[in-house]
């Protein structure tokens, strides 16, 4: 069991025209990663930002934070070297979104990106199986992609505990109304990487929130172990 928690606030319900100084904040409240939301308008029914703003994001940070790129677009494969090139991290494409996974993770790995695989609600787990031993790590959505703020989908738990059974070793990732409210039912069924909005953005006190996430998901992991 080599994975850990960690918490990565998405900045889609900050205060767009600071989005430096947000994901500044977030960092220094603790954020152990950005999750950085990419819609099209064609993959999703909303449109946030691309390559260009990622750049200049990287510029005003530094080096240091992570930036999970999760990628709600129609055409995957074509930003791979773009976000690369601006400083991205992480890849994360969705499984519906390409009819080649397996070129893309191999160009995605190529930028010197780490790759993350992601899966809609209405997309079984099972779809996502074959490519598991070739990721770094498996988003399971826990909202229909596209907005923040929505409620939290319980039943997508069995994906996330099906995945940690079936792989111990591999980062799993929930997105969508994820917060003090949910948190337990995702750190119980598996997940190690959290992404939280508008519960951490919303909050008064988002480095309390931010470290209750991490304590309930540090404490789920701890258990798995001693019972294994
Ligand atoms: O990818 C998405 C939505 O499509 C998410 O990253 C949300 O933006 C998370 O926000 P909350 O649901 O936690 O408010
Ligand atoms: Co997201």
């Amino acid at each position: 069991m080599s994975y850990t928690a960690k918490i990565g606030p998405s900045i889609l319900n900050s205060d767009l025209a600071c989005l430096g100084a947000e994901c500044s904040r977030m960092m220094d409240c603790g954020a152990d990663y950005l999750h950085l939301d990419v819609m099209d308008g064609h993959f999703v029914p909303n449109i946030t930002f691309g390559h260009p703003v990622v750049e200049c994001l990287r510029k005003n940070l530094g080096p240091e934070p992570f930036f999970d790129m999760h990628m709600m677009v129609s055409r995957p494969e074509q930003w791979v070297q773009p976000m690369a090139a601006a400083g991205a991290n992480q890849y994360t494409f969705h499984l519906e979104a390409t009819t080649n996974p397996g070129a893309l993770i191999k160009d995605i790995r190529h930028s010197g990106m780490k790759v993350g695989l992601g899966i809609k609600p209405g997309t079984s787990v099972e779809d996502l199986a074959p490519w598991a031993g070739q990721i770094d790590m498996a988003l399971v959505m826990t909202v229909e992609p596209g907005f923040g703020g929505q409620k939290f989908m319980e039943d997508m738990m069995p994906k996330v505990n099906w995945l940690r059974s079936q792989f111990p070793s591999l980062d799993i990732e929930v997105d969508g109304g994820v917060g003090p409210d949910s948190i337990h039912k995702c750190a119980e069924a598996g997940a190690n990487m959290i992404v939280s909005g508008s519960a951490i953005m919303k909050s008064d006190d988002p480095r309390s929130v931010i470290s209750l996430l991490r304590n309930v998901c540090t404490e789920a992991i701890q258990k798995r172990s001693l019972d294994r």
